[in-house]
């Protein structure tokens, strides 16, 4: 079986507000997008990994693989305006049959393990989509001032990866763009295939806002350690 990995780093970055997109900022000495890499690069079933970047930065890319000695093999490949259409972009070179897992490059800290148990499931059950609980109460906001307060055990917080055999995500990504479909599973699904949960990681954390950054320097050393 073949396997890939499409890792999603076509973003602006808007929410953390800094001179460079979130995903080449450093974190622990060396870019947030090369710690992403590096954990697909780990995973024993060897994914072919294929990167998603706006082309304004593909030569900054290069300068700063050049700088680090990065020398994972990957390929590059253009983004889009949406999340939507860099995952799309990337699907275009996947080419036949396999297990596809894409993955937000600002997420540095998905464990081995878990990308392993990503593609295993979704080999087994066509599908796999990492997430976690609430820990938090939550309520659903109603008119006015007015919310209801929702069963937290019926909810799930998503993650990525989410992992896919070819034939799910080509189908889905046939369909025309939604501002609903804020992942893939909300893609896939809207194409009528049913989705399967995986147990997700509370480190696995997607760096969104600068206090993320450090979050994320205290538990990559945890994990070194
Ligand atoms: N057109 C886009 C938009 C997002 N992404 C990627 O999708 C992942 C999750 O998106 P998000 O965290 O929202 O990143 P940004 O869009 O960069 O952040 P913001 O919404 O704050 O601008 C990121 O790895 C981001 O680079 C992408 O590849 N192409
Ligand atoms: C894909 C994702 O990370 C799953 O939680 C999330 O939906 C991305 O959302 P964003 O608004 O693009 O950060």
């Amino acid at each position: 079986m073949k396997y890939y990995a499409i890792i999603v780093a076509g973003g602006k970055g808007n929410r953390m507000n800094q001179d460079i997109p979130k995903q080449f900022i450093e974190l622990d000495g060396k870019p947030v997008l090369m710690h992403t890499i590096q954990s697909f690069y780990n995973c024993v079933l060897n994914p072919e990994i294929i990167l998603v970047l706006n082309s304004e930065q593909h030569r900054f890319w290069k300068e700063l693989c050049h700088t680090h000695s990065f020398s994972i093999p990957h390929q590059v490949i253009e983004g889009g305006k949406e999340r939507f259409d860099s995952v799309k972009n990337g699907l275009a070179v996947v080419k036949g049959d396999g297990v596809v897992a894409v993955h937000d490059a600002v997420r540095p800290l998905a464990s081995t393990a878990l990308i392993m148990a990503s593609y295993q499931m979704a080999l087994a059950e066509g599908n796999a989509i990492a997430a976690i609980q609430p820990v938090d109460s939550v309520r659903i906001k109603k008119e006015g001032q007015h919310s209801l307060s929702l069963n937290r055990d019926e909810l799930f917080l998503i993650q990525t990866p989410q992992t896919f055999v070819t034939e799910q995500l080509r189908r889905a990504y046939l369909q025309p763009y939604s501002d609903a479909f804020t992942d893939d599973a909300s893609v896939v699904e809207k194409a009528g295939f049913s989705i399967n949960i995986l147990p997700g990681e509370r480190s696995n954390i997607k760096i969104t806002y600068v206090q993320d950054l450090e979050l994320a320097s205290f538990l990559l050393k945890k994990q070194g350690s």
